[in-house]
């Protein structure tokens, strides 16, 4: 019989939504202190802490290899990455303040009427 005519969608519009929202949100982090995994020779003790370490270049992997099965799943993600930094580091730190603008920039890209507007661009 003819292959089925519904929209096949092996993933590839979620991908989509999530490389958009990842290159927004990461060109928020101008000194790319979210860039790559926080080491312990850069932050002291910071992986007796912080024990779901998460950063930029593994959610960029992770969306290369469809590990995430919504937009819910990686704004997780993003908030865990930024929560990280708040944990560890004190307040008046530039990482507490770069982490705390990014949520509040990350809450606005992620917020439920945006997705609904990439939702229907994107099908
Ligand atoms: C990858 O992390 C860094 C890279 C370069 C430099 Br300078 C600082 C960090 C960094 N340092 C600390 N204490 N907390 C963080 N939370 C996210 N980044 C950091």
């Amino acid at each position: 019989p003819r292959a089925c005519a519904i929209k096949a969608d092996d993933g590839a519009i979620l991908r989509t939504c999530l490389e958009y929202l990842q290159k927004a949100l990461q060109s928020k982090d101008v000194n790319g202190f979210f860039a790559f995994p926080v080491t312990d020779s850069i932050a002291p003790g910071y992986s007796n802490i912080i024990h779901t370490p998460m950063d930029f270049s593994t959610m960029e992997t992770k969306i290369e290899k469809n590990d995430y099965r919504s937009v819910m799943e990686y704004k997780k993600d993003f908030l865990l990455m930024c929560t990280n930094a708040m944990t560890y580091n004190r307040p008046e730190t530039v990482y507490y303040k770069e982490a705390k603008r990014l949520v509040h920039i990350g809450v606005k890209q992620l917020s439920k009427e945006k997705l609904l507007t990439m939702k229907k661009t994107q099908s």
